[in-house]
């Protein structure tokens, strides 16, 4: 499996943010997306993910399931947590498997492994900053795709949070996923670096 972008353009509220931009990433690699505030990073996971359309180029997935799109292959995790705050952490991951469809982990399974299984009835409302992340990151589990986009995905996580995490990329790139981060630190595993719009 390969995601390749090439020749891509970017242009928000009608100015240029990157054009020409090249990257490719194969099954089991991280690339880490760097460059200074505004520089595009989270412009550029939208854009895999099919939340924007390209100013130019193309981008594209090969040897991924052919009956599916790219952003059908996609988790794209934001800077904001997209959660229901009224519903519990059990049925915030549970509106989210039946959201993305497809083959479905089971769910307390993936909230222990984030170190949320003290907290399945308790509304995603009350949860810190930490545990909301780890709400987050859960539905990368329980719904398997191969490609995550990740913006600064250790944002709000303690020291043992991000080492969490570092665990479920590794057992993600070794599955063969592939994962595409925006960070302005170290993402805690060996990567492939982007850099665009200049150095940060
Ligand atoms: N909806 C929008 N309309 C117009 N311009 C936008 C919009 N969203 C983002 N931009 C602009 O696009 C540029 C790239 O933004 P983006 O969020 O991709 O940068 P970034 O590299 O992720 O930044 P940061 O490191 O601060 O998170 C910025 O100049 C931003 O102001």
């Amino acid at each position: 499996m390969q995601l390749s972008g090439r020749g891509v353009g970017c242009v928000r509220g009608g100015r240029e943010v990157f054009s020409g931009l090249d990257f490719d990433a194969v099954a089991g690699e991280a690339v880490a997306v760097i460059g200074r505030n505004g520089s595009g990073k989270t412009s550029l996971l939208r854009l895999i993910a099919g939340l924007l359309v390209p100013a130019g180029g193309t981008i594209a997935l090969k040897g991924g399931d052919a009956e599916m799109t790219l952003p059908e292959q996609c988790h794209y995790l934001g800077h904001r947590d997209a959660l229901k705050p009224a519903l519990t952490v059990a049925e915030n991951l549970s509106f989210w498997a039946d959201f993305l469809g497809g083959e479905c982990s089971d769910a307390a399974e993936s909230l222990a492994k984030v170190g949320l299984a003290h907290a399945t009835h308790l509304p995603a409302g009350f949860l810190s900053a930490g545990q909301r992340r780890r709400l987050s990151l859960a539905r990368l589990l329980t719904v398997r795709r191969p490609v995550w986009l990740l913006d600064e995905p250790t944002n709000a996580l303690d020291v043992a949070g991000q080492d969490m995490f570092g665990g479920l990329m590794r057992d993600h790139l070794a599955r063969g996923g592939m994962i595409v981060a925006a960070t302005h630190g170290p993402l805690g595993l060996d990567a492939r670096e982007l850099r665009i719009g200049g150095v940060a």
